[in-house]
């Protein structure tokens, strides 16, 4: 990635289209992962603050400096309808960066949830709102307002490179980033995976086993697998 830019909110930007946001809310992550070709996943530390959190939406995104949430007010601005928060830190920090009062005024704009690599507090308003937040610590310790960082440049969270606009999928399974170009094409794929998935399902339920729906006797053989009584 190119040197990011600190001090900078861009405030246009090209979000994905909401046909294709509305079509990848159907799936779950794991779908969409494996549809992407095994690609787009944030790191698993990322869990969702309470297990029913689940979120779709176009991002907007933040780069925050260690123990500063002023960036977060800064980002509140430029949500829009759908849009859904990530942010990313300068330099690891578990501090509380979020709790429900920035998760009252994200949800006021239109927001649709967080995604942080950082801490949060208040987990208990959290669930009670159902403001979903995806974080990597729930920590009370507070933070402050003081250095600058930037909104809307392209951001790496929890090893994910997330640019604004495009498409951010969470679950109890974790985090996955769709990038918007790709949004129609994946949403797709991960239809037909379901489909696929749908079949095996019926034929698991009816008996049948994966050591011959995949032929995987022969090469078990091949192998030398022997079952002894
Ligand atoms: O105020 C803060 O800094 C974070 C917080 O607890 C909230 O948004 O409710
Ligand atoms: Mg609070």
């Amino acid at each position: 990635m190119e040197h990011t830019e600190i001090g900078v909110v861009h405030t246009s930007f090209t979000r994905a289209d909401p046909e294709d946001v509305a079509a990848l809310s159907t799936f779950g992550v794991a779908t969409i992962h494996e549809a992407m070709g095994r690609t787009g996943l944030m790191r698993p530390y990322l869990r969702p603050v309470y297990p029913q959190a689940r979120l779709c939406g176009t991002a907007v995104t933040v780069l925050l400096q260690p123990g500063d949430n002023w960036m977060l007010h800064v980002a509140a601005e430029q949500i829009q309808e759908g849009d859904v928060v990530v942010a990313a830190c300068t330099t690891e920090s578990e501090d509380g960066f979020f709790g429900e009062l920035l998760a009252t005024s994200f949800r006021a704009r239109g927001g649709q949830g967080l995604v942080i690599d950082g801490g949060v507090r208040d987990g208990a308003d959290l669930e009670k709102m159902d403001f979903p937040v995806f974080s990597r610590a729930i920590n009370a310790k507070g933070t402050v307002k003081a250095t600058l960082g930037s909104v809307n440049v392209p951001v790496v969270c929890a090893n994910a490179l997330v640019r604004p606009g495009d498409i951010v999928v969470a679950d109890s399974d974790g985090v996955v980033v769709v990038p918007r170009e790709r949004a129609s094409e994946v949403a797709e794929a991960a239809a037909r995976r379901e489909a696929g998935e749908e079949s095996k399902r019926a034929r698991f339920r009816a008996g049948e086993l994966g050591l011959d729906m995949y032929d995987m006797r022969g090469p078990l053989a091949e192998l030398g697998l022997r079952y002894k009584d």
